[in-house]
């Protein structure tokens, strides 16, 4: 028998990332190629027909997953019986601008949206915040959303974790779908901590560690490091324009293995309400090494982390303290 649909809602749909986002969601590439789908998209007014002219171009790809399509600049009605929510609606970081320097734009969105999340989604629906500064706008949602439980919200730093794996499977001329289990610990910005402690690639000898395989510590604890950090700034120089592509499709990989699971034995990167595991202080959305299952995400356990490591969880939950601060500062 056919599912029923499932609605997506996306905000910020008639920018850059929701233009690339919504045919891979209506082609199955987010929940799966036997899930049919009903695709919500929200814009602000002066978006309005950029956004009509998504929605005719969704009917004219004729999808067959997508049965139905609401593009709307009323939230209300774009966030009604939604099932998954995925806010990538917001001011985009230019060139030279820190994330820090969009915080307080943001803010004030999430906490509006939040509000028509809690009263018309639909129950249990799960949210992905993609827009920067993406941990704390996840925060502030959360906040002004206390009825959302927060084990369904979370923010997108999966596009960090891809770079991480595709950094690494250049280095080593390996496929990228060999190499598993790096980790983004912290904040999506430039403090966040790419971890290959216990990432592995699949050789036909077995698996091995990436620290094993690249056998040049200096390279993984410096260079490596940075390149990832500093990823979204090299494409923003490059394109003149944020990442998209890549953005769209993490935030498919982050929702299908959230929805879907993770493959035994893998873990991915999510940013999600802290607990206080790893010593990180609770009360921040942190991105964590998490396996799912079931629909539930779980924070992977029991990692040792290193001195070097411990510093660097230390200093992107720091940045998150000061951006929690700042958030609040801005909301006054
Ligand atoms: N977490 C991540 O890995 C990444 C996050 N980003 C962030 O994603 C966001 C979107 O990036 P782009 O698509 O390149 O930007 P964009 O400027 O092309 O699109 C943003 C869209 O949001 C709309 N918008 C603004 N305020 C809104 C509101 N209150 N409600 C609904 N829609 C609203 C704008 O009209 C625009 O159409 C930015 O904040 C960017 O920094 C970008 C890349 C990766
Ligand atoms: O750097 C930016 O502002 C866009 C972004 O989040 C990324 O590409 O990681």
């Amino acid at each position: 028998m056919a599912k029923d649909p499932v609605r997506v809602l996306v905000t910020g749909a008639a920018g850059q990332i929701g233009y690339a986002l919504v045919p891979m969601i209506a082609r199955g590439v987010m929940l799966g190629p036997d899930q049919p789908v009903i695709l919500h998209m929200l814009d602000i007014p002066p978006a309005a027909e950029s956004l009509n002219g998504v929605k005719m171009e969704l009917v004219d790809a004729a999808f067959p997953l997508l049965k139905g399509v609401v593009a709307t600049t009323d939230v209300v009605e774009a966030c009604t019986g939604v099932n998954i929510a995925v806010m990538v609606g917001g001011f985009p970081r230019k060139e030279g601008m820190e994330r820090k320097d969009v915080m307080s734009k943001n803010v004030s969105i999430y906490k509006s949206q939040a509000s028509a999340l809690e009263k018309h989604a639909a129950a249990n629906c799960k949210v992905l915040v993609v827009a920067n500064p993406a941990n704390t706008n996840a925060l502030i949602l959360k906040e002004f959303a206390p009825s959302i439980h927060e084990k369904n919200i979370s923010c997108l730093t999966r596009l960090d974790h891809n770079r991480a794996l595709g950094q690494i499977s250049e280095r080593l001329g390996v496929q990228v779908s060999d190499v598993k289990n790096v980790i983004i610990w912290g904040n999506h910005s430039s403090t966040q901590y790419p971890d290959v402690n216990h990432a592995t690639v699949a050789t036909p000898a077995g698996e091995k560690p990436v620290r094993e395989l690249v056998a040049d510590d200096a390279w993984l604890n410096g260079e490596f490091i940075t390149t990832v950090q500093q990823r979204g700034a090299a494409i923003i120089k490059a394109r003149k324009l944020s990442s998209a592509l890549s953005a769209a499709s993490a935030a498919c990989d982050h929702i299908r293995d959230w929805v879907l699971g993770t493959p035994q034995g893998t873990f991915v990167s999510m940013g999600v309400y802290s607990d206080g595991s790893y010593n990180v202080p609770a009360g921040l959305i942190y991105s964590f090494p998490v396996t799912c299952g079931n629909g539930e995400w779980k924070i992977v356990q029991g990692l040792a982390i290193d001195e070097f490591s411990r510093k660097k969880l230390d200093a992107t939950a720091e940045e998150l303290s000061e951006e929690k601060a700042l958030a609040y500062s801005c909301l006054n």
